[in-house]
């Protein structure tokens, strides 16, 4: 696995950004009987090029963290700051405007579009921002093969393997070179030397981009590629 050199994606933007910081952070889910506190006074700061995983049980609030540091869902109470933008300050356009400019994903279920191939799912936000060049399609390839799928790059998401179509959802993740990423449990699809190939890729281009980047994982094999790990117990964070 080799690790891509090229910045298609990042063209531009400077390495002005701040990072990730969640301030006093507090979720409540339902209400009456029924509430929830998902998320307990959470105070994070990640740092550009600085790779946190965080680690809990079940229920402990661990997507909850990921959603709200994402601006997907907005805290009861808290600030959360992506580069020198306060998420919780904007309305709900604004967010998406925002989450489209600074944050990347990696989902559990890779949410790759049905009727695109592997290397068509790397172009397409590109595309969209009308910045598809031969310096991107040169990044693409190259994170094609980085995640070892060279061979399917012109296979949809039917033809492929759950751990394939994993794979590739984290290759499009890096595509644009966010200045945040989060990363729900990617290598739960994974055997365990692509999970730490996987996880290895991650720590290497979040140094390289200078990416802020919080994955949550249950797979503590691959811990030791974190700058940092952090325990969610109960909605609140604590150092592992
Ligand atoms: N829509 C909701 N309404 C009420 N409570 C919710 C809602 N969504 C999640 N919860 C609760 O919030 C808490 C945190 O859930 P969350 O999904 O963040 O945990 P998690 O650590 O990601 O769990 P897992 O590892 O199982 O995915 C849990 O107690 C969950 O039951």
């Amino acid at each position: 696995m080799t690790t891509p050199t090229t910045t298609a994606g990042r063209e531009g933007t400077g390495r002005e950004q701040s990072g990730l910081r969640l301030t006093g952070v507090t979720l409540v889910l339902g209400d009456g009987d029924t509430a929830v506190t998902a998320l307990d006074g959470v105070d994070l700061t990640v740092r550009p090029g600085e790779f946190v995983a965080v680690v809990g049980p079940s229920g402990s609030g661990k997507s909850s963290l990921l959603a709200v540091a994402g601006g997907l869902q907005r805290p009861t109470s808290g600030t959360v700051h992506v580069d020198d933008t306060e998420l919780t300050a904007l309305n709900d356009r604004g967010r998406t405007a925002a989450r489209r400019r600074h944050i990347g994903y990696v989902f559990q279920q890779s949410n790759l579009l049905a009727s695109l191939t592997v290397r068509e799912q790397l172009l397409l936000p590109l595309h969209i921002d009308g910045r598809l060049d031969d310096a991107a399609r040169k990044r693409a390839d190259e994170l094609i093969a980085a995640v070892d799928l060279t061979h399917r790059a012109g296979a949809r998401p039917h033809q492929l393997s759950g751990g394939e179509r994993q794979r590739a959802g984290l290759a499009r993740a890096l595509m644009t070179s966010p200045s945040v990423l989060l990363v729900d449990e990617p290598t739960s699809a994974l055997d365990r030397a692509r999970a730490a190939e996987a996880v290895r890729l991650l720590a290497e281009q979040t140094h390289a981009q200078s990416t802020a980047t919080v994955m949550v994982t249950h797979d503590t094999a691959t811990l030791d590629a974190a700058d940092r790990v952090h325990e969610m117990m109960d909605g609140r964070l604590t150092r592992a």
